[in-house]
C-alpha cells in the first residue's frame, strides 16, 4: 500500500470510490472485487477476513445501516490507499443555492414526536433514552458535485471523520465527530459522544454553552447511558478497560458535545476492528436505551427510513486494525438530491424547542461547508 499524502487521497476522489479523512488516517478506496452484505456480526467479520486473505487486498471499506435486520455493505476494493491525517487540499468553498427544501418530518411535528417520546420516558415505560432525528431534503438544479465538495468538507471539520461510501443506491456522505471504534494491535478506543449544546454566537456566548453544556444533569445523565453500554459492551473483549471518570468537551464548527474515550487492551488477536464495531452498534448516542425498545420506539415517531444514517461507516485490514465512525452529521447524495439526517438525544428532561435547535446545529455541519445558507 502506498503511503501518498492525504490531501491528495482527498483531491483524488472520484463519485463511486470510498473516503474516509480523521485525525489519525486517511483511507481511500475504488472498486469493488466483492461486496459482503451479511447482517449477522460473527458472519460479517468472518466473510471479510476471508476475503481478505484469499484476495490480498489491503483493506475492506464500507458500512453498516441502523438496522440489524438490513444489509450491510463491505467492500473489498480492486485500490486502497492509506496515508495520515486528514489534510484538505487548498481550493475555493463551494457556494451551493437549493431550488427547494423540505424538513421531513416539518418543525413542529418534530416537536410534537420528542413530546411524545417524553411523555413515555416519565410515565414509567422502561426507555430511559431515545434518539430522535429528522431529515431535510435538498433538490438542486444540477447533479451534487461530490468531488468539489469533499475537500471543503474536510476543511470545515479539522478534527472530525470526513467520510464518502458508495451503497447501493446512494452516496453517503459526511463529518462525523464521532469514532466508534479504533484497533492498533491490541489496543482498542472507543470516544461515545452525547449530550449537546449548539456554539455561541460570540466568544463569550460561546464559552457560557460551553461550561453550561458541562454542568447539565440532563445531558451528563444523556452522556452516561452511552458510556456505560459502550463499556459493557467492549468489556468481554478485552482483558483491561480505562474509562475516564468524567467527560470533556469536544467542539465541531456548530456544537459543544460531551466526550469519553474510552481505551481497552484486546484479549484476543483475532477479533476484527469490524467485529468489534458490529458488536457495539447501536449504541445510545444513537438509538436509545434499552436497544430494542429505542428502536422500536423509532419505528413509531419518526416518518422516514434511516438507511445507513445512524449506521457504521468504516474500514479493516487483513490483520484486524481499522477505524469505525458512526454515520452521523451526514447526508445521502442521488443525483441532483440532498437528504440531510440529524437527530438529538431525549430524556425525561427534555424540551422539544431545544431538541430542534438542537438538529439544526447539527444540519449545520454540512449546509455550513457546502456554503448552504442554514435552516
Ligand atoms: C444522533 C446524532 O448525534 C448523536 C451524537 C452526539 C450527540 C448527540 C446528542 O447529544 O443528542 C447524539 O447522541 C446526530 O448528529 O444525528
Amino acid at each position: 500500500m502506498d503511503n501518498s499524502g492525504a490531501a491528495s487521497l482527498v483531491a483524488g476522489y472520484r463519485p463511486g470510490d470510498f473516503l474516509l479523512a480523521g485525525p489519525e488516517t486517511t483511507v481511500h478506496a475504488r472498486g469493488g472485487q466483492a461486496v459482503v452484505a451479511e447482517t449477522d456480526a460473527d458472519e460479517l467479520a468472518g466473510r471479510v477476513a476471508k476475503l481478505l486473505l484469499d484476495t490480498g487486498a489491503p483493506l475492506a471499506v464500507g458500512a453498516l445501516p441502523f438496522l440489524p435486520g438490513a444489509a450491510s455493505h463491505v467492500v473489498i476494493p480492486e485500490s486502497a490507499t492509506r496515508a495520515g491525517p486528514a489534510v484538505a487540499p487548498a481550493g475555493v468553498p463551494p457556494r451551493w443555492v437549493p431550488v427547494e427544501r423540505r424538513s421531513v418530518p416539518s418543525g413542529s411535528a418534530y416537536e410534537a414526536a420528542v413530546s411524545a417520546a417524553v411523555r413515555t420516558l416519565r410515565n414509567g415505560s422502561e426507555l430511559r433514552k431515545v434518539v430522535l432525528a429528522r431529515t431535510l431534503e435538498l433538490d438542486f438544479a444540477a447533479p451534487v458535485d461530490l468531488p468539489g465538495l469533499l475537500p471543503g468538507l474536510v476543511r470545515a471539520n479539522p478534527r472530525g471523520y470526513t467520510f464518502a461510501a458508495e451503497l447501493p443506491d446512494t452516496t453517503l456522505v459526511g463529518a462525523t465527530p464521532e469514532l466508534l471504534l479504533s484497533r492498533r494491535g491490541m489496543t482498542v478506543t472507543a470516544n461515545p459522544l452525547a449530550g449537546t449544546l449548539p456554539r455561541g454566537a460570540d466568544p463569550a456566548a460561546d464559552r457560557a454553552n460551553a461550561a453550561a453544556l458541562l454542568a447539565s444533569a440532563k445531558n451528563l445523565d444523556e452522556h452516561r447511558v452511552v458510556v456505560d453500554a459502550v463499556v459493557e459492551t467492549m468489556r468481554p473483549f478485552c482483558t483491561a478497560i480505562s474509562v475516564p471518570e468524567r467527560p470533556e468537551l469536544i467542539r465541531t464548527p456548530t456544537v459543544w458535545h460531551l466526550s469519553t474515550r474510552v481505551t481497552g487492551t484486546l484479549a484476543d488477536p483475532d477479533v476484527s476492528s469490524l467485529r468489534l464495531a458490529a458488536a457495539l452498534h447501536p449504541t445510545p448516542a444513537i438509538c436509545g436505551t434499552p436497544t430494542a425498545l429505542a428502536r422500536d420506539t423509532i419505528a413509531e415517531l419518526e416518518p422516514f427510513d434511516r438507511g445507513f444514517y445512524s449506521g457504521v461507516v468504516g474500514w479493516c485490514d487483513a490483520s484486524g486494525d481499522g477505524e469505525w465512525v458512526v454515520a452521523i452529521r451526514c447526508a445521502e447524495v442521488a443525483g441532483s438530491r440532498m437528504r440531510l439526517f440529524a437527530g438529538a438525544g431525549i430524556m425525561p428532561a427534555s424540551d422539544p424547542a431545544a431538541e430542534l435547535a438542537e438538529t439544526s446545529a447539527k444540519f449545520g455541519t454540512l449546509l455550513g461547508a457546502f456554503g448552504i445558507d442554514p435552516v
